[in-house]
């Protein structure tokens, strides 16, 4: 009989459950974490949970789960789990964090390009018959300043990718490594220098009381007008109103927006604006991110239940520009110290 009740409450990689499935001590449970009710009456059979984005492991939840010894989070951000909770609860807290840093670093420089070359409303344009080429012109990156604001595991990613457009990338983080951020090409700054100097700007923070608001209306004023934001870490960081407010003034050239404020988020005043790029928290969605952040959270839990053992990894290994290459220091895994 399986000892341990693991419940899989958001929508994971297959191969999680398959890695769980692989120890005989191990039931693997579903339930629609987003059902909330249906969520509460799983929550007292499980040892640990695992979840993605939708579903929240809040006081309440951790109440309803007196078993429970483990969350984990198939992804960078703890945002949907109460941290603080969980601890006092004596329940361990798990995430991936390496595991979908390329896929959100890619959809950072994948909205940067489509925000340059306004590709969106180009593609909409022409699909509705229009061969509209003088509307859609675009700006080249080369040779332009890009301030990265948070110069971790998907800030430095970002900076890597985007010195090879021949870009100036600045950066600004307190506790980045002044020899990694030169190994990237990359130089350090103060936020103020590099909101006076930034043409594109690309934000890879998490969301914390230092953080929240960080661009808002003081920042905004003190930017070029032909800035352009990106913003794939999370919404709040960037504040909307007073983002809204810049664009239509036109002290801010664009923005390109993968995370909000309050998500789902399916209405919105920056939505109506021709200068902006919206993707629905699209960062992590590939199948190589979804498969590494799936068995990496299992993996969590294996060994937070009593050290169990790990079968062999089936996840897909990071592409080699992810890894370190010899003689380099850590990308994926940076070189920076992991706080
Ligand atoms: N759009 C998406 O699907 C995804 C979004 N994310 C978001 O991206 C964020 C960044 O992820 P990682 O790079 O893996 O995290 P990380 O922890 O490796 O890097 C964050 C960096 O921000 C710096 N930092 C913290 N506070 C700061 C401040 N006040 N000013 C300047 N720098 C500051 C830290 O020193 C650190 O170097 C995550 O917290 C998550 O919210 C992560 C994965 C996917
Ligand atoms: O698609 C997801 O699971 C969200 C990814 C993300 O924002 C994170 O891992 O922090």
């Amino acid at each position: 009989m399986s000892q341990y009740v693991v419940l899989i409450a958001d929508a994971l990689s297959p191969q999680a459950a398959e890695l769980l499935a692989r120890n005989p001590s191990v039931e693997v449970r579903h339930v629609d974490g987003t059902d909330r009710p249906a969520l509460l009456a799983a929550l007292p059979g499980a040892d640990a949970v695992l979840v993605r984005s939708a579903t929240r492991i809040d006081a309440e939840a951790l109440a309803a789960a007196p078993r429970l010894k483990a969350v984990a989070r198939a992804g960078v951000g703890l945002d949907n789990v109460d941290v603080a909770a969980a601890t006092a609860a004596g329940v361990l807290v798990a995430n991936a964090p390496a595991s979908n840093v390329v896929s959100a670093a890619e959809h950072a420089v994948a909205l940067l390009l489509a925000l340059a070359r306004q590709v969106p409303r180009a593609d909409a344009s022409l699909r509705e018959g229009r061969w509209a080429r003088a509307s859609f012109t675009g700006v080249e990156l080369a040779g332009k300043t890009v301030g990265v604001l948070g110069l971790g595991r998907i800030g430095s990613l970002v900076a890597r990718r985007l010195a090879a457009f021949d870009m100036e990338v600045v950066a600004h983080d307190p506790y980045a490594d002044e020899e990694h951020a030169r190994s990237l090409g990359v130089r350090l700054t103060g936020l103020d220098e590099l909101l006076a100097r930034a043409r594109f700007l690309t934000v890879h923070l998490p969301l914390t009381a230092a953080t929240k608001g960080l661009i808002g209306a003081d920042a905004l004023r003190r930017v070029r007008p032909d800035l352009r934001i990106v913003n794939a870490a999370r919404g709040g960081i960037v504040d909307e109103e007073a983002l809204y407010a810049a664009l239509v003034e036109g002290r801010v050239a664009g923005a390109a927006l993968d995370v909000y404020e309050r998500e789902p988020c399916t209405d919105s005043p920056l939505f109506g604006l021709d200068n902006v790029v919206v993707t629905p928290h699209l960062g992590a969605s590939t199948p190589e991110a979804q498969e590494r952040a799936g068995t990496q959270a299992a993996e969590s839990v294996l060994l937070a239940l009593a050290g169990l053992p790990v079968p062999d990894a089936v996840n897909t290994p990071l592409p080699a520009a992810g890894r370190p290459a010899a003689g380099r220091p850590a990308v994926a895994e940076p070189a920076v110290p992991v706080r």
